[in-house]
């Protein structure tokens, strides 16, 4: 569990961070987002000691990280940056490496922790471990540089716009990566984007910043649902809000009882994909199927727009 209590930092006589009070609650993702120079970085930077807050209070597991020497503190906590931030000269399995080194591990450790890694990212070891950052594509860097900020094993994990540099597909295969990432290791997530639709997608809690401040922190239903006024309702009251609901309920949550023709969607799809796949079939409803491929019952158009309105 990360708590940050009363946080501010200022530079010079601008409040970057001001008053900032939240808790992530271990293993869950939070993000945090907001325009340009909302403060968000500095945030997630505050949490690993790179910048030193003005004033406040974080504590990781209970224990007031200012009691730590920052470097001991970064070595508990990854940090995955847009760009990746890998060593250009380094090979991908010296790049991995780069913490555990720090901490002392046996070679044996380290090259078993550098292979599980390549495998766990789908990079076979054999081809990359050798491989420089430059002889790879963008997607393949951004998983080294989060197997890189997982090398150590922390529990807590730091992104800032670790996804920003990917094309549209790639960095979608990259969320559903860290979604199942996350719920397999039970990490701690902290993730920066400018993009509420990432957000949405990957938060249990999202915290809006603007101006250095957290407007509202809160799970993603309810800042859609309730979205405080202002800033936060400008910024998810737009006219694909009733997307942004369905995108966060999954077909099984609305499957009905009989029978509909037509090419089965997945029960674990969202009632977004559902609305999409009925709207191009011009179908009323779609029989839906389990994993193993056992059908289920069918969705129906009126039971998605029905959950695409205006929460009570
Ligand atoms: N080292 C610094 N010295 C002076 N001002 C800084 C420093 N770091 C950040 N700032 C300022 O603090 C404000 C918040 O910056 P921060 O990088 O946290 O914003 P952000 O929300 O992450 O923005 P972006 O999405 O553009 O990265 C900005 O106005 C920025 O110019």
């Amino acid at each position: 569990m990360i708590e940050v209590e009363h946080v501010s930092r200022r530079f010079g006589p601008l409040l970057a961070v001001n008053d900032v009070s939240l808790t992530v609650e271990r293993g869950t993702i939070t993000v945090l987002v907001g325009t340009s120079g909302s403060g968000k970085s500095t945030l997630l930077r505050i949490i690993n000691r790179l910048i030193e807050p003005t004033s406040g209070t974080i504590r990781i597991d209970g224990r007031d990280t200012a009691g730590l020497s920052g470097e001991e503190l970064r070595r508990g906590i990854g940090y995955a940056i847009q760009g990746h931030g890998l060593f250009p000269h380094w090979t991908v399995a010296r790049n991995i490496a780069t913490v555990p080194t720090l901490l002392g591990w046996d070679r044996a450790r380290i090259g078993r922790r550098v292979v599980e890694l390549l495998e766990l990212f789908e990079l076979d070891p054999a081809s990359y471990a050798g491989k420089f950052p430059h002889q790879l594509s963008g997607g393949q860097q951004q998983r080294v540089g989060v197997a890189r900020a997982l090398a150590a094993e922390p529990a807590v994990l730091l992104m800032d716009e670790p996804f920003g540099a990917l094309d549209p597909i790639i960095r979608a295969k990259a969320q559903e990566d860290l979604l199942a990432l996350q719920r397999r290791l039970g990490i701690t997530v902290v993730l920066v984007t400018h993009d509420m639709e990432e957000a949405i997608h990957l938060g249990d809690r999202i915290a809006v910043m603007d101006g250095g401040e957290v407007l509202q922190y809160a799970t993603p239903a309810e800042i859609l649902a309730h979205p405080v006024p202002g800033f936060v309702e400008k910024l998810v009251g737009g006219a694909d809000r009733p997307l942004r609901l369905l995108s966060l309920t999954r077909v099984a949550d609305a499957v009905q009882p009989g029978e509909a023709t037509g090419k089965p969607i997945a029960d674990d799809a969202t009632l977004r994909d559902a609305l999409s796949d009925l709207l191009w079939s011009g179908a009323e409803s779609l029989p839906v199927a389990a994993p193993d491929g056992t059908l289920r019952g069918r969705i129906t158009l009126p039971a998605i727009l029905r959950r695409a309105g205006r929460p009570a």
